[in-house]
């Protein structure tokens, strides 16, 4: 049997500009395309409409698609990791797996059993950096500890990008082994098409140029929407930082957030359960259960807030200043744990990634490095001024916000306000 090299796709779904699959494609072995379907993350979605896996689906079809022309097909395979590899290993004569690193607590804890076990069958794995210009390591202070804070490190990521950094990788696409097997189904994985039209990426040069004029406003929708895309790497970050530095650098400067978190998360796993602050830990959260419910529905009569929620609700995605105030409301006018909010939008969003939302959520709540402080509470009513002055948006989302039965405020804002001053103080004074 020919010995051949194994490309494993996780979040970098594209078959362009891809680093690990170039150099699967530039070994001595044809390479078979992979993705595993992992029964252990699957297991855990408990909406069998998730949009996020309809996303991943259509991706590989858009990728077979490609590859038809080169008379290959991903193989896909339906089970845990382990039962995969000791699958393909049983199946084929595997020189080497390649594939793109992954920062994410767990996947790290899972390259590094796959990798053990492949080399107990000879198999050589190899992870190379893909989905950010800069990992964990890359960018550190002058003592060699990492940066917590976001001003800091961005100059410090400027500093050192230079145009080697965002070179594409070439994918020589004729370097496949012959596959025909055909890609699960949704309804094999237990898994339903959703409503969701996606879009494919685009740079937008009209979006992005006037970026920092428009972005604040919800209504305008004046933002990529390339979220998505960057999580499950339909599109290389690395073109959008070289779109970015041509076109606006405010844009650029979102695209270093993204990596300030993930890399936050990289060298500080316990921010994944745990406050940055470790004194926000004593906060006495109200945690009602009743509250919490009507914001995730929509439902606390703040209308900018409610639009938010069920943007999220309807379409998976919320716009990021709303993101802020609803954030922000959650934890400072109802006291409930950032943690609750958190594990919401992990569940809704379908721009989700951990090192983001853990960031984002942290830095509403205050907890997190380089937070907004806590004393700095959202005014739902300002920001509505400020950034839907005309009630587009919120009328947009709440066609019956003028009606009886639209909810009254579910606390006052002012008493929440100072509510939330006193029982935050405390809880951080209680450690003091
Ligand atoms: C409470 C809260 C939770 C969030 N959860 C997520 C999440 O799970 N996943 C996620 O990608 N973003 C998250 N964000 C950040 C931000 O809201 C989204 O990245 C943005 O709204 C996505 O829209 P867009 O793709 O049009 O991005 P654009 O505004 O066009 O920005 C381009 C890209 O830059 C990155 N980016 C922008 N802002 C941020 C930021 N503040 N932090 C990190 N990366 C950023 C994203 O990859 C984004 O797609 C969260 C923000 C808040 C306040």
């Amino acid at each position: 049997m020919k010995k051949i090299a194994i490309h494993w796709f996780r979040r970098d779904l594209r078959i362009t500009d891809n680093h690990a699959l170039s150099l699967a494609l530039n070994s001595d072995y044809e390479v078979l395309p992979l993705f595993i379907f992992d029964k252990d993350i699957l297991n855990q979605l408990e909406d069998k409409s998730d949009r996020r896996v309809d996303f991943i689906h259509q991706s590989l079809q858009n990728i077979n698609q490609e590859l038809e022309k080169y008379n290959t097909s991903i193989y896909s395979f339906f089970g845990t990791i382990n039962e995969a590899f000791k699958h393909l290993t049983n199946q084929y004569q595997i020189a080497e797996v390649f594939c793109n690193e992954d920062y994410e607590p767990s996947a790290i804890k899972r390259d590094e059993e796959i990798k053990l076990f492949l080399e107990t069958q000879g198999i050589k794995f190899t992870s190379v950096k893909d989905q950010v210009i800069f990992a964990k390591n890359d960018i550190l202070k002058a003592d060699q500890t990492p940066y917590t804070v976001y001003t800091p490190y961005s100059k410090k990521w400027k500093e050192k990008l230079n145009a080697n950094y965002f070179q594409s990788f070439n994918c020589n696409l004729n370097h496949f082994t012959p596959n025909s097997t055909p890609l699960h189904s949704l309804q094999e994985i237990g898994f339903k098409k959703t409503d969701t039209h996606f879009e494919a990426p685009i740079l937008d040069k009209n979006i992005i140029s006037n970026y920092d004029e428009f972005r604040d406003y919800p209504s305008l929708n004046h933002t990529t929407h390339l979220g998505v895309h960057l999580r499950f790497g339909t599109i290389s970050v690395r073109k959008c930082v070289e779109f970015a530095l041509n076109h606006n650098q405010i844009w650029l400067n979102e695209l270093i957030w993204r990596e300030f978190f993930m890399q936050i998360l990289a060298n500080f796993p316990k921010v994944q359960t745990k406050c940055f602050k470790e004194k926000y830990e004593n906060i006495a959260w109200r945690n009602n259960e009743n509250e919490f419910i009507k914001w995730c529905n929509g439902e606390t009569g703040y209308p900018i807030v409610d639009a938010g929620m069920r943007q999220l609700n309807q379409t998976g995605f919320m716009h990021n200043r709303v993101r802020m105030i609803v954030a922000s409301f959650l934890c400072k006018h109802l006291l409930i744990d950032w943690r609750w909010g958190e594990s919401y939008f992990a569940q809704k969003l379908l721009d989700y990634d951990l090192s983001a939302n853990n960031g984002n959520w942290q830095w509403s709540a205050g907890c997190g490095c380089d937070s907004a402080p806590y004393f700095r509470i959202f005014n739902p009513y300002e920001q509505t001024k400020k950034f839907d002055k005309e009630l587009i948006y919120i009328n947009h989302w709440i066609p019956n916000l003028n009606d009886l039965d639209y909810p009254t405020p579910i606390v006052e804002h002012q008493f929440a306000r100072e509510r939330a001053l006193r029982i935050y103080k405390e809880g951080i004074n209680n450690t003091l």
